[in-house]
């Protein structure tokens, strides 16, 4: 019996369009409810939620009968890291501010066994295996390894082509948020400037043999995120959109007391 399927990875390498949604409460509860909704994948952000492996691990275990394919993001693209959470059963990854092919390179054999990788061999007491309940995890793991590489900055742009080249990416996530920070408008994605970037960005990948990916928060952006090639598309942040439902509640009865 062989390492899980990734099917999120297979889905990408055909092409699909994958709708997805940030969860940011950091709870399996919260998590699980998200992954009855029905979204293609949902990104356990550990780099902006407070998350850490345990409260990650929970969330994997929360969506294992959900057809929302988990994607972990770590804090930053640390080879220690990436093995604790592939050994917790993660098999999709986002890694932030990637802005070398060398950096991708060195990501692409974190998640990997030898000879390909790095991957310490701990399998035979990781949740990844089953608890070595599939006893040729080690041998077929590495091909259900799912990278995908934020570039969101300047530099990280001026790389592209080359992250592009790089075997075992399977995807590039443009940061909106970062980039246009980097690029000196703080806040401001929409900014002319930050928006061409972005398009040609999503044109450069979608023209690639990798997947392209953004996150947007309003359906006008992600819309026109999706005409710029977009394949990997999250619409939404669990955190921002029960703040939103909150806040409106109260202005809507606020005038009726
Ligand atoms: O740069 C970005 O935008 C992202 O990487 C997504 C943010 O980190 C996400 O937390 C929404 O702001």
């Amino acid at each position: 019996m062989p390492a899980p399927t990734n099917h999120f990875k297979q889905r990408l390498a055909r092409g699909e369009r994958v709708i997805g949604c940030w969860a940011g409460f950091a709870d399996p509860y919260a998590t699980e409810v998200l992954g009855t909704a029905g979204f293609d994948w949902l990104v356990i952000d550990g780099e902006h939620a407070p998350n850490d492996l345990r409260s990650i691990m929970a969330q994997l275990v929360a969506l294992k009968g959900s057809d929302s394919a988990p994607v972990v993001r770590l804090p930053m693209g640390e080879a220690w890291a990436i093995k604790q959470v592939l050994d917790a059963g993660a098999q999709t990854l986002l890694i932030p501010l990637v802005e070398s092919a060398e950096q991708a390179r060195d990501l692409v054999r974190a998640m990997r066994y030898p000879p390909a990788g790095i991957r310490g061999a701990g399998a035979a007491l990781a949740r990844a295996s089953e608890f070595s309940s599939i006893p040729d995890y080690v041998q077929t793991a590495n091909d259900q390894m799912c990278l995908l590489v934020q570039v969101e900055t300047r530099a990280g742009i001026a790389a592209l082509d080359d992250i592009l080249a790089v075997e075992g990416v399977d995807g590039v996530f443009i940061g909106p948020a970062d980039l246009a920070a980097d690029m000196g408008f703080p806040g401001n994605s929409a900014e002319a400037e930050v928006a061409e970037a972005i398009r040609d960005a999503l044109g450069r990948i979608a023209a690639s043999d990798k997947a392209a990916g953004i996150l947007a928060v309003d359906d006008a952006t992600a819309q026109q995120y999706a005409g710029w090639g977009a394949q990997f598309l999250s619409v939404g942040i669990d955190v921002v959109m029960l703040a939103k439902a909150a806040r409106d509640t109260v202005k809507l009865w606020s005038g009726r007391g």
